[in-house]
């Protein structure tokens, strides 16, 4: 495994003299000041307040880039002071006001307390408080940001995205809102959703925040109360469906390609059926991928071969673990699909996984009428489940009851489904460390508390949600660790190393490596006190290794075409620890460059 010295995570160049290239920059005077791009505030030295055209539009003072980071921390722990003991959302959403102001005016500032603090702040501008931003846009709506194309757009897009004011895009966050987080259709208030992974693609993959672009394609909504809604932003009609919705997904493809051919895009937030539409229509066309299936298929699998380690077991015993997942969606079918191909590598095609696969009508097995083609794959044969005493639509008490399985994954959308007696069946698990990932997001739609997992299936497990709960203090000095089973681990180098390696497309070599690289990352002493993924303090750090895998896998698929100056073969020719190199060199870090104008 290579690797950077893991010490050199997130603050690698905070203290760093060096100085930055000069950026170009189209305007001058208060139309820069406008600008959160290259605004610096009061940091602007005088020479380019005379150069731009500054001088008289700020106070004399000028103030540096720490005294502003501290500023700006001491308002955010004033704010935190302030409102304690207040109610939960109205805090988040108070921290989340304070720094969206702070994104508005001045990114690179912005971008600095994010990955300084992204601790603290990543709850924030993504999941859980995103989640409650979405449900409350109409309200908290100041300012756009990203781009919005409608149904009301069809035939306009091709000259739309030209409005777009950067001439670079790298990535691309893409949402219709049919299924934000657990909170279903919110319609155009998804936006949040793009906006805050964008945020965490800046913060742990250091793509350039000039190079991002969040985008809502609005067909409607089916959310009653939305569309009843005298505020509410987003077309005030029922959601498209079949051939109509996808020529609009159509003309939005062709449109960004054609403008930037070598943007990736990412989906998120898709209902089911389009999402996976969506991906077999495209992943061969373009370069994108579905971060619902799979980035939380990579994520969750890492987790997955984590929990065989955590058992003393050797990997390859995870041909033999019993899984049962709660949740046939885009996400719980993603993770199945790649955990059947990881034991298909390790056993052969002719394996039978352990799997078992609820939905909201239970056990799903091939007696299902009306079975979704998606789910079919994973239906468990009547033959296979009558030794058990289970039958078609078995509730999951039962199923736990009489599978005692190994790992208990949720990712049903629905908070508390794994209540105090599911938990407690857990108890009978057949592994010596069971394992319980209640991945639904935001925090009230997770399956069960990481207090309750702890408290009724026992101190012994190994506890990952999707959001994040503190640590669960088990008394004598013991702690419950709580992992963030959340795919942000992987979609930023996902995307990061897709882009770095020139691939025309995302493959299935590209993302395994991804998975396995954040497997692999753990330490075995880790392991043991039941960490299976790094703290997000190390995202960065994280991520540039997640990155490199990807680009390896491109570049031994034959698939890497290269990227800026450098080119396939230098790509072939790089080791493992040049490719970190490589990527790492490549991430965007917030410091204030010296603006140059141009007319
Ligand atoms: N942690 C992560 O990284 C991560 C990643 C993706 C999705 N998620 C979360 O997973 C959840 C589901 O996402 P999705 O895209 O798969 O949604 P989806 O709407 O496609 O699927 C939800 C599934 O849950 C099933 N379900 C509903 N009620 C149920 C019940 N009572 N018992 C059993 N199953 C039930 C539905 O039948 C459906 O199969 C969301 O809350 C989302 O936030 C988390
Ligand atoms: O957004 C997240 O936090 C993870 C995931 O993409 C989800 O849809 O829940
Ligand atoms: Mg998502």
């Amino acid at each position: 495994m290579w690797r950077l010295a893991r010490s050199a995570a997130t603050n690698l160049r905070r203290f760093s003299t060096a100085i930055p290239g000069p950026c170009i920059v189209h305007k001058r005077g208060t139309d820069i000041l406008h600008d959160p791009w290259f605004n610096k505030d009061t940091g602007f030295p005088l020479t380019e307040r005379d150069r731009l055209g500054l001088r008289g539009l700020l106070p004399p003072r000028v103030i540096s880039f720490e005294q502003q980071y501290d500023r700006f921390m001491e308002s955010y722990r004033s704010l935190e002071k302030n409102t304690q003991g207040q109610q939960e959302g109205v805090v988040s959403l108070a921290k989340w006001r304070i720094l969206n102001r702070l994104h508005d005016r001045n990114e690179t500032l912005y971008y600095r307390v994010l990955i300084d603090n992204i601790e603290d702040f990543a709850p924030i501008i993504y999941t859980p408080t995103v989640g409650l931003v979405c449900q409350n846009y109409s309200g908290l709506f100041r300012r756009p940001r990203g781009m919005y194309f409608s149904a009301k757009d069809k035939g306009e897009m091709m000259s739309m995205i030209y409005n777009w004011p950067a001439h670079e895009v790298d990535m691309i966050v893409l949402t219709d809102g049919s299924r934000i987080l657990g909170l279903g259709d919110l319609g155009v208030q998804g936006i949040g959703i793009p906006i805050g992974k964008l945020d965490v693609y800046v913060a742990a993959a250091g793509i350039n925040p000039q190079r991002i672009l969040p985008v809502m394609l609005d067909v409607g909504t089916n959310n009653q109360n939305l569309l009843e809604d005298r505020l509410y932003l987003g077309l005030r009609q029922p959601r498209l469906e079949g051939e109509e919705y996808l020529s609009i997904i159509d003309e939005f493809m062709e449109a960004v390609h054609a403008r930037w051919p070598k943007a990736i895009v990412q989906f998120e937030d898709f209902q089911m059926k389009w999402a996976f539409e969506t991906l077999q229509r495209y992943r061969k066309r373009f370069c994108m991928f579905n971060d619902d299936i799979q980035g939380t298929a990579g994520v969750a699998l890492a987790g997955l071969l984590g929990t065989v380690r955590a058992q003393g077991r050797p990997l390859t015993d995870f041909v033999n673990q019993k899984i049962v997942v709660v949740g046939a969606g885009s996400a719980g079918l993603g993770v199945l699909g790649m955990a059947v191909q990881a034991v298909s590598r390790m056993a052969g095609a002719a394996a039978n996984p352990q799997f078992f696969l609820l939905d909201k009508d239970g056990l799903i097995t091939k007696a299902r009428k009306n079975i979704d083609p998606a789910a079919a794959p994973f239906a468990k044969a009547p033959g296979e489940i009558e030794g058990l005493g289970l039958r078609e639509g078995a509730n999951l008490v039962d199923v736990v009851k009489k599978v005692k399985p190994h790992v208990l994954l949720g990712l049903s959308g629905v908070g508390g489904i794994f209540n105090e007696e599911v938990l407690k069946a857990m108890r009978e698990s057949d592994s010596t460390k069971p394992a319980i990932f209640a991945m639904s997001n935001p925090t009230l739609n997770a399956e069960c508390t990481a207090v309750d997992a702890f408290k009724h299936a026992g101190e012994h497990i190994v506890f990952a949600s999707g959001s994040p709960f503190k640590h669960v203090d088990l008394g004598n000095g013991k702690v419950g660790h709580v992992n963030q089973a959340n795919n942000m681990y992987l979609f930023p180098g996902v995307g990061l190393g897709a882009l770095l390696s020139g691939s025309h497309f995302i493959s299935d070599g590209m993302l395994l490596a991804a998975a396995e690289c954040l497997a692999s990352y753990i330490t075995d002493e880790e392991i043991q006190q039941g960490i299976l993924y790094p703290p997000t303090r190390s995202i960065r750090h994280i991520t540039a290794e997640v990155g490199a895998a990807v680009v390896q896998a491109a570049v031994s698929e034959e698939l890497a075409e290269g990227h800026g100056d450098v080119g396939a073969r230098e790509l072939m020719q790089m080791s493992k620890e040049e490719i970190v190199e490589y990527v790492t060199h490549n991430m965007w870090y917030p410091v204030y460059s010296p603006l140059v104008h141009e007319k």
